[in-house]
């Protein structure tokens, strides 16, 4: 379990986070949904240590890691692919793989199990990073997180701005990843995505958790406000 417990976080004086409390399950896909500057990015990157906690716990199967660096983090099976997916522009797409291949020891992950998951990234590894389309780079930053083999994998809006059918291509490398046993933690602004991959959903507001539940709790009413969410209507 990956959690975090009454966490508030602020960038400088400004108060982000207040006192949010979200704990994934291993093997689940968990959503956090909510509009704009609702906290969601904050909220990933203080899950995977990359900025600090003011108050608050950070933990890992009950162990508290609220301390631990990024690269810690991510040698303890926590991966985030952050909205700006930050590829090497200068190195090709299976360069990029190669790089996170050489900080982590071997595991289920390999180059050619990524490229199986994405046969888009198979035809265009000789690339370079300042080539590839968005979704391209979607895939790559996946699958590089992919190779350091964590056991909780962190989206930041992973199909913000690509086309249907790369949407529809990142949805099933989701189910696929969660399939094999890694908990994703999934934040869309849209709802329509988590709503088809997520059991369970938190919506955040103003750096708070306003509403938590499984898929089997959202009403009419609800699923109407979480749809309208990209659309600016307030939570
Ligand atoms: N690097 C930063 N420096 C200062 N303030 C920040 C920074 N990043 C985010 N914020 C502020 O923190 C609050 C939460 O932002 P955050 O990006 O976590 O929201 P979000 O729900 O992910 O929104 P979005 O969908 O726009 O990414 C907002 O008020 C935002 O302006």
């Amino acid at each position: 379990m990956l959690e975090l417990a009454d966490a508030d976080v602020f960038y400088g004086k400004a108060q982000a986070l207040h006192g949010i409390s979200i704990a994934c399950a291993p093997n689940e896909v968990l959503a956090l949904v909510g509009r704009n500057g609702a906290g969601k990015s904050t909220t990933l990157r203080a899950m995977m240590g990359q900025i600090p906690l003011r108050q608050g716990q950070r933990t890992l199967d009950g162990a508290d890691i609220t301390g631990l660096s990024l690269p810690d983090s991510s040698r303890r099976s926590i991966a985030l692919v952050p909205d700006s997916r930050d590829i090497i522009g200068g190195l090709s797409a299976e360069e990029n793989l190669l790089l996170a291949t050489l900080s982590h020891p071997p595991g289920h992950w390999t180059i050619e199990r990524v490229y199986s998951l994405f046969p888009r990234l198979r035809e265009r590894r000789r690339a370079q990073g300042t080539s590839l389309s968005g979704g391209e780079q979607q895939m790559l930053a996946i699958g590089r997180a992919l190779l350091t083999n964590p056991r909780y994998l962190l989206l930041d809006e992973p199909t913000e701005g690509l086309a249907p059918v790369i949407i529809e291509q990142i949805v099933a490398a989701i189910e696929f990843v969660s399939r094999s046993g890694v908990a994703v933690l999934l934040v869309e602004q849209n709802f329509r995505v988590p709503r088809r991959v997520a059991k369970r959903f938190c919506l955040l507001d103003s750096g708070r958790v306003v509403w938590s539940g499984g898929r089997d709790q959202i009403d009419d009413r609800l699923e109407a406000m979480l749809s309208g969410l990209h659309e600016g209507t307030h939570a």
